[in-house]
């Protein structure tokens, strides 16, 4: 049946037959055993083509040779391969896995290029400017699904369609066709929740709406039921039943691949035949394809053998394994013939190959709202993005401003007052110049401060409440501790060492925690002093006689009482703004390359660079409400002191942001996958955090750490911004200043190191 729809669709009069029959070497015509009917098949066996012949073919592959691995290393995947696909025809590409047929596609749609070699595609070469490839003039379905799951049927059309450069209009009217033609359901259905089957037609709808000149299906029938496959294929004879539209289709149902005008059986990187598929049978004298294949491939085997041996022997003999009979195998690329590249030129503008600029009108202005649509698009259908964008910074900030920098508080203290009698409870009376209970009296003060005071009847078992953790400190009053310590004002410098002694309030601590500790000590002192001050005002004396004489001023900058929230507060911004970044910008690129959503867009003619660009400002955008939430929660909510300019503040945040976005570039272009890029950022992150100066002083680092940690992205923006904060200053303050340039810098030096790794790894 398909080989009638075949013969009908080509006849001698289609305008394919015709162009690959004009100057090019002519096309071989069989007799089907039916009924005698030509089918054409394309110019194999032309020892000798011109260049103006080989654009004459959809695709026209000489002498191509690709290697993967370095040059020490090897791995070659196409040898000396010559592929020839008339227009107007389908093309069946077989072989086994591996061999290299999406290799070969690749390099084809101008995403690879060859070690050696050239390629032809609709008359120019891939990737050249004007030729459309990559590009509208060609429709390529990847291996992989590659769409965005969250997407629905018609999201995805209006993706493609429009960065092809359909109208809105136009997109609509292909999508009511394809999805009546291709069996789909409703648009508006998200492609996560098609079957298998479902998403590959959609995938194949997706390389067919903008109606290309050359299609490329890599697999499409990989996995799909029968009927479905048939349909598939039924779907390719109409629609390169009038010539202008040319199809490469891979599959591993060599078989299938009989209803196609002319197959190449690929192996080992090289093509063993190519040729219509009943003239191979009837050449090879075989029943099916499989067998065929089989012959050819054991043929090769023996040949390759055979070079092998007299290569041992010869030490001379490059080795031969193409097969010499069916494969166009030209024994050197001839130059155009003087003239004909000129001519072939003016041809090609009047052409109809280029009426795919008039019918496909591509405008960066198009694309690129494309490319923000669906970067947006993929966010908002995302709650899980949604939520990190909007949600994490706030929840950041407020962890940070809740928990962090706050004094201890609810810290127990073991009391040991023999002064008072154990199980007598202190007078409740301790007021005015009463000389009395002074332990009571400190105690009663000491209650003012964050502490739970327990009381133990010996200092033996108060200490063992410390080392049970039950107690921060234990506190241990003489039985004559008011009476010492009256003696002791009293006497002053006539005191006795007995006197000194039990006027002392005695203190085991648990220092295990310095925080905790210190601020024991702190409440201690303050307690000590302003219960000493309480009772010298009662008694009408002098209060700055219990003052350590070191008086402290008001501060230059910062608070009379500094507090850690205020100290950490600007690095824990740039961090949160920074790392944010890192991982949105990183995942959303490895997403969609992962998915195989850049590849194909990339195959539709997009740049890099605008890729890149589109993902650059979507992040500008939510980094700046990024920006605006930590600034409203850390300044207004939390109270962060802010002494300088806001808008200085702001600054800041975003320009590291913008650095983040570049780290994350970087980190998206070395790793593979998610699982490597958050390695590598959670690696980067605590590094960064502990050597910056962000949750310590810098100053309390060895010398040369120190040095090492001011050249990291976040170490001079952190001093910047604690001085805009803490300090007031402006960026008229070389320390101020040194922040933004260091940002700049790195800004970069990470952009620099994308393009790098990106230029290295396409070598
Ligand atoms: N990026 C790459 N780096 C290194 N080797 C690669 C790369 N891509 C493919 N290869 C190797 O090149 C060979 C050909 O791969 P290719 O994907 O082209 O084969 P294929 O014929 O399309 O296989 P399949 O039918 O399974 O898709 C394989 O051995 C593969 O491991």
């Amino acid at each position: 049946m398909a080989l009638n729809v075949r013969s009908k669709s080509l006849s001698m009069d289609s305008p394919k037959f015709a162009a690959a029959t004009q100057k090019a070497a002519p096309m071989e015509v069989t007799r089907e055993d039916a009924g005698a009917v030509p089918v054409p098949r394309p110019p194999l066996n032309s020892q000798v083509s011109t260049v103006w012949q080989r654009k004459q073919n959809a695709v026209c592959v000489r002498k191509a040779c690709k290697r993967y691995g370095t040059n020490s290393n090897p791995h070659v995947v196409l040898e000396n391969l010559n592929m020839t696909v008339p227009k107007g025809s389908i093309y069946g590409l077989l072989g086994a896995s591996g061999c290299g047929k999406t290799t070969l596609l690749t390099c084809i749609v101008g995403r690879r290029r060859l070690n050696t070699g050239e390629i032809w595609v609709l008359g120019g070469k891939p990737g050249d400017p004007g030729s459309g490839v990559p590009g509208p003039r060609v429709g390529y379905m990847p291996q992989e699904i590659a769409l965005y799951g969250e997407f629905s049927i018609q999201e995805t059309m209006m993706y493609f369609g429009w960065i092809m450069g359909l109208s809105t209009e136009k997109v609509d009217e292909r999508l009511s066709f394809l999805l009546k033609f291709l069996e789909l359901p409703s648009r508006h259905r998200l492609v996560k929740t098609l079957s298998g089957g479902q998403q590959r037609r959609v995938s194949l709808s997706a390389a067919l709406v903008h109606d290309p000149e050359l299609l490329i299906l890599d697999e499409p029938t990989v996995g799909v039921d029968p009927v479905l496959r048939q349909s598939i294929w039924e779907h390719l004879v109409a629609i390169t039943k009038d010539g202008n539209k040319t199809v490469i289709i891979t599959t591993h149902y060599i078989e299938e691949a009989r209803q196609a005008h002319a197959i190449g059986l690929m192996r080992g990187g090289r093509l063993l035949a190519e040729q219509s598929p009943e003239s191979m049978l009837v050449k090879f004298n075989c029943d099916s394809l499989e067998d065929v294949f089989l012959k050819l491939s054991r043929e090769q085997t023996n040949k390759q053998q055979v070079a092998i041996q007299a290569e041992n022997s010869a030490h001379a003999v490059p080795i031969g394994g193409q097969m010499d009979a069916e494969v166009v195998a030209e024994p050197a690329l001839e130059s155009s013939q003087p003239g004909e590249e000129e001519d072939f030129s003016y041809k090609q503008d009047e052409s109809p190959q280029s009426g795919w600029k008039k019918n496909l009108k591509l405008s960066s202005s198009n694309i690129f709202k494309a490319l923000l649509w669906k970067n947006f698009m993929w966010m908002w259908r995302n709650p899980g993005i949604i939520l990190f964008v909007v949600g994490l910074p706030i929840i950041q900030v407020v962890l940070f401003c809740v928990a962090v920098g706050r004094d201890p508080a609810g810290l127990t203290l073991a009391i040991v007052n023999h002064d008072t009698p154990f199980g007598k409870s202190c007078p409740t009376d301790l007021t005015g110049c009463n000389l009395t209970h002074m332990a009571c009296r400190f105690l009663d003060n000491l209650r003012e401060y964050p502490v739970v005071l327990e009381s133990f009847r010996d200092v033996e078992s108060a200490k063992n409440a410390i080392k049970a953790g039950h107690a921060w400190g234990a506190l241990y009053f003489t039985e004559n501790y008011t009476d010492a310590l009256v003696a002791r004002a009293a006497l002053w410098k006539d005191a006795d060492e007995e006197t000194l002694d039990q006027s002392e309030m005695r203190v085991w601590q648990d220092l295990s925690n310095k925080h905790i500790g210190l601020m024991l000590q702190r409440y201690l002192h303050q307690s000590y002093e302003s219960f000493m001050k309480g009772l010298l005002t009662a008694c009408k004396e002098n209060t700055e006689l219990v003052e350590v004489p070191v008086k402290f001023l008001q501060p230059v900058y910062g608070p009379a009482v500094p507090n850690f929230t205020d100290f950490a507060a600007p690095g824990v911004m740039l961090t949160i703004i920074f790392f944010l970044a890192v991982a949105l910008m990183s995942g959303a690129m490895i997403i969609e390359r992962v998915e195989g959503l850049l590849e194909r867009s990339l195959v539709c003619g997009i740049t890099p660079l605008e890729i890149l660009t589109s993902h650059v400002v979507t992040q500008f955008v939510v980094m700046t409400s990024q920006c605006v939430l930590v600034i409203v929660f850390t300044l207004a909510v939390f109270n962060i002191t802010c002494e300088g300019p806001v808008y200085l503040v702001g600054l800041m945040l975003m320009l590291q942001g913008l650095c983040g976005m570049c780290f994350g570039m970087v980190i998206s272009c070395l790793c593979e996958n998610e699982r490597t890029a958050t390695y590598l950022g959670l690696g980067s992150f605590l590094p960064i955090v502990m050597l910056c100066g962000i949750i310590w002083p810098v100053e309390g680092m060895n010398y040369y750490l120190r040095t090492m940690s001011s050249i990291l992205p976040l170490t001079y923006p952190t001093e910047s911004m604690r001085s805009i904060l803490a300090r007031g200053w402006t960026i008229e303050q070389p320390v101020v200043y040194h922040g933004f340039i260091t940002i700049i810098i790195w800004v970069f030096v990470f952009s620099s190191a994308s393009v790098l790794i990106l230029k290295i790894r396409k070598n």
